[in-house]
């Protein structure tokens, strides 16, 4: 952000100038979404601040009843200093007393420039908006908040609302940064989109305009075979995950679904699906033929295969044909402690799927304490796979940094069997030769919007009948 602002005011637009309209949207949202009443407005040292000067100045000429109270003073000759010589009031120094009748309070605060936990006076006041329950504007970040990674360092006011600038950061995507922001505005202040393309920004907020090209849409000429032929590599026991991988990678429009599981489950299977193709679970050592004789373009090992060594041997086989290959549930915990050899057998387009217990059973040493965003770029790296860490806030980051964060699932996903539903549908995307990153960045959104379609009450087995309207809509 830092950047994209040198690089407005090297294309001829004033610091300032930024400075004035990010203020002025923050009056805006306020007065758009609150009736007048008296306002605190907290202004930290540095250019957060100084929009915060700008808020209490237009909020002034629109007749609330404003207090500025400010940390310290912003350094002479900058802008946040000439923000604060044209706000009309006096300032006080930050004060708990200030809260008392004053039910609606701006974080100006520290946004971008964060550098270490909020102490002494600033901490104590994110205490007590918090403890009090005031309503709280957040301006670009809620103070505390890491807009890097949405990781709170010490305290941060729950906010109501965060009005940032110019683009989302991750920390307005990432828990619990996320959970602080509120509702998040979005200010155009002048940077011309041009900027963008210089920064070349390696995060995205997940949206199919950055996958929708590449899903593959039925062709005239299609046959089974063409439509992707997706092989899911399933257990004996628990049969239910391998079921919902496979009905969820029919329904987002695989040619052909084939499910090996050892015999005696097999009749369970045929008997769940009538369209799907059963087999006896192959030996390791015949995977690559009977992937190469049937024409099977990808495969899902882990859900319900059992964790141990069968497992570990079947995916490391998948590995070795160089088809594409997703990797979830038991099939990551058969390689707790063993991550090198899984990296060591990628050789195509590889995607793992893991939830938090998942992965940190692969990657002990990334803790939550690096952020969501880093841990998973890391581990990709580390693997040379894309990773899919699920979650309400899931990530996809690729070996070479892209990343990107999703935001559109609803709570309702936190429900058994909804992973098994990614995985076939990250399977079929992969079938139909849709590269790793696009594929898992596309199936985590369509798990998504068809969570919402069906929001509450819903069960894994409801996500794969919403599949075909959703498609259906990213077609047109
Ligand atoms: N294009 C835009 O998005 C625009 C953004 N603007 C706003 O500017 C801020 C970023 O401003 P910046 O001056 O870089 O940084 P901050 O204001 O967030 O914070 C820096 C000052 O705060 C001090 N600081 C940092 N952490 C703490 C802390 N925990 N306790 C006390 N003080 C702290 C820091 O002090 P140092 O000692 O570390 O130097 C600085 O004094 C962005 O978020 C937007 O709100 C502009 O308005 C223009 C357009
Ligand atoms: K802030």
């Amino acid at each position: 952000m830092r950047e994209a602002d040198r690089l407005a005011i090297a294309a001829g637009i004033s610091g300032y100038a930024l400075m004035e309209a990010a203020g002025q949207a923050v009056a805006r949202v306020v007065i758009a979404n609150w009736g007048r009443r008296p306002v605190l407005v907290l202004c930290g040292p540095g250019n957060n601040g100084g929009d915060g000067y700008v808020a209490a100045t237009h909020l002034r000429n629109a007749g609330w009843s404003v207090v500025v109270a400010a940390l310290g003073a912003p350094k002479s000759g900058t802008d946040a200093a000439v923000a604060a010589t044209r706000w009309p009031g006096i300032v006080a120094p930050v004060d708990l007393s200030l809260l008392a009748e004053r039910p609606l309070v701006i974080d100006a605060l520290f946004g971008a420039g964060l550098a270490r936990p909020p102490d002494g006076v600033a901490r104590a006041i994110i205490d007590e908006i918090n403890r009090l329950g005031l309503d709280c504007v957040g301006v670009d970040v809620p103070s505390g908040v890491d807009g890097d990674s949405g990781q709170v360092l010490g305290a941060a006011p729950r906010c109501r609302a965060t009005v940032t600038f110019f683009r989302l950061k991750p920390g307005h995507l990432l828990l619990p940064g996320r959970a602080l922001a509120g509702s998040v505005h979005l200010a155009d202040i002048g940077i011309p989109a041009a900027v963008l393309e210089r920064i070349q920004p390696r995060c995205w907020r997940n949206d199919p305009a950055l996958w929708r090209d590449q899903l593959r849409r039925p062709r005239l000429e299609d046959h089974k075979y063409t439509r992707g032929h997706l092989l899911v590599i399933a257990g004996g026991a628990m049969t239910g995950a391998g079921r919902l991988v496979a009905r969820a990678a029919r329904r987002a429009g695989a040619g052909m679904v084939s499910l090996a599981a050892p015999a005696e489950a097999l009749p369970i299977y045929a008997a769940d699906q009538p369209g799907l193709i059963t087999l006896a679970l192959p030996k390791p050592s015949d995977l690559a033929a009977l992937m190469q004789g049937r024409r099977m373009s990808a495969c899902v090992v882990g859900p319900g295969s059992g964790v141990g060594e069968g497992t570990r041997d079947l995916a490391l086989a998948a590995l070795a044909t160089g088809r594409s290959c997703l990797a979830d549930a038991d099939a990551l915990t058969s390689f707790a402690g063993k991550v090198e050899v899984l990296a060591a057998a990628v050789r195509g387009p590889f995607l793992i799927t893991p939830h938090e217990g998942e992965f940190n059973r692969l990657f002990p040493d990334l803790g939550a304490g690096l952020g969501k965003l880093a841990r998973v770029r890391t581990a990709a790296a580390r693997l040379g796979a894309v990773v899919l860490f699920k979650g309400a806030d899931s990530v996809v980051a690729a070996p070479d940094g892209r990343a990107v964060v999703n935001d559109n699932a609803p709570p309702d996903l936190a429900s058994a069997g909804t992973g098994d539903v990614l995985a076939g549908i990250a399977g079929t995307l992969l079938a139909q030769g849709m590269p790793a990153f696009e594929a898992a960045a596309a199936a985590v959104w369509l798990h998504g919007a068809a969570g919402s379609a069906v929001g509450r009450g819903l069960i894994a087995e409801d996500l794969p009948e919403e599949l075909p309207n959703l498609l259906k809509k990213l077609e047109s």
